[in-house]
C-alpha cells in the first residue's frame, strides 16, 4: 500500500525548478527523513504533495477532496503560528474535525484521539494553559499533538523539531518512530542529521530540489554525500544505542 506517491513533480519559481522530477512513494511502517541544505525544495516538495503549491507531476494526495486529504493526511507546517488565545486542548481538539459529521458534537472516539494526543506529547500538564501563553517549543508540541489527533495514516511535518530542547527533540522523534512501528507513515524534514540517522527508518536526501539519495541512514550520510551536499565533514561511529552521526567541521 501506497499512502504518498508523488510522480515525476516539478515545480516552478519563474523558470527556476525549485523541486525537479522528484519520486517519491512511502508506505505504512516508514519513518521518512527528509534532508537536505536550506534550500533544497523540501517545504515546496511537501506543500505540493499536498496541493498548496502548483506542480507538474502527480500527487495522490493533491488528487483528493479536501475532506479526503484531511483525512489521509496531517500537515505540520514550518510556521507555527497560533492564532487564538484558546487552551491546549480545544486547540488539539481541532485535530479531529476532519473527523466530524457536519455539525457533529465530538464523540468518545475522538475524546480519546485528543486524550492520547496530548500524552503522547507529554501535554498533560499544560492542558488548561492558553496556547498562544505558551513558550514557543511548547506551542511547536501542541501543533505536533492536534496533528496527531487528525489520526491520519500519514503525517507530513516540516521540520517539527526546530526550536525543541534535545530531550523534547529525542521524545517528537521517538513518537514518530512509533507511529511508523505502528503501521502509520511519517514524512519529517530535519536539519539534524544524528537525529534522523537514529529515528527514520529511512532518508531521503535533496539538493538543489532533486532527490540525489534515497536509502537507509548508513547509505545515505555517506562522506562524500554529505560532503558534496551539505559541505560538512561528518564523523560516524556504531555504537550499542546505534549508529552516531555528527558533522565537524564545514569543508
Ligand atoms: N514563494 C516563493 N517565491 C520564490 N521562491 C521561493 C518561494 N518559496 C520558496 N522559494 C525558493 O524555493 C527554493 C526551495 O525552498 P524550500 O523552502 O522548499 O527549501 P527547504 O529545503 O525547505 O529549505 P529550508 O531548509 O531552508 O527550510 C529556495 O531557493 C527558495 O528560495
Amino acid at each position: 500500500m501506497t499512502l504518498l506517491a508523488v510522480e515525476n513533480l516539478t515545480v516552478l519559481r519563474g523558470e527556476c525548478p525549485v523541486v525537479d522530477h522528484v519520486d517519491l512513494a512511502v508506505g505504512p511502517g516508514e519513518c521518512v527523513g527528509l534532508i537536505g541544505p536550506n534550500g533544497a525544495g523540501k517545504t515546496t516538495l511537501m506543500r505540493a504533495a499536498l496541493g498548496l503549491e502548483r506542480f507538474k507531476g502527480m500527487s495522490n494526495l493533491a488528487r483528493m477532496r479536501p475532506v479526503d486529504r484531511a483525512r489521509a493526511a496531517a500537515f505540520l507546517p514550518q510556521s507555527r503560528q497560533i492564532a487564538w488565545p484558546v487552551d491546549v486542548e480545544t486547540l488539539v481538539s481541532l485535530g479531529r474535525v476532519p473527523h466530524l459529521p457536519r455539525g457533529g458534537k465530538i464523540s468518545d472516539a475522538d475524546r480519546h484521539a485528543i486524550e492520547q494526543s496530548i500524552l503522547r506529547l507529554g501535554l498533560d500538564g499544560f492542558r488548561r494553559r492558553i496556547a498562544t501563553q505558551l513558550s514557543g517549543g511548547e506551542q511547536g508540541r501542541v501543533l505536533i499533538a492536534r496533528a496527531l489527533a487528525q489520526q491520519t495514516p500519514l503525517l507530513l511535518a516540516d521540520e517539527p523539531i526546530a526550536g525543541l530542547d534535545p530531550a523534547q527533540q529525542i521524545a517528537t522523534m521517538q513518537v514518530f518512530a512509533e507511529l511508523a512501528r505502528e503501521g502509520r507513515a511519517v514524512v519529517v524534514s530535519l536539519h539534524d542529521l544524528g537525529l534522523a540517522a537514529r529515528h527514520c527508518t529511512r532518508l531521503v536526501l535533496m539538493h538543489q530540489g532533486r532527490v540525489i539519495a534515497d536509502g537507509n541512514p548508513g547509505q545515505v550520510l555517506t562522506p562524500d554525500l554529505v560532503a558534496q551536499v551539505f559541505g560538512v565533514s561528518i564523523w560516524r561511529q556504531d555504537s550499542p544505542m546505534g549508529p552516531v552521526f555528527q558533522p565537524m567541521d564545514v569543508l
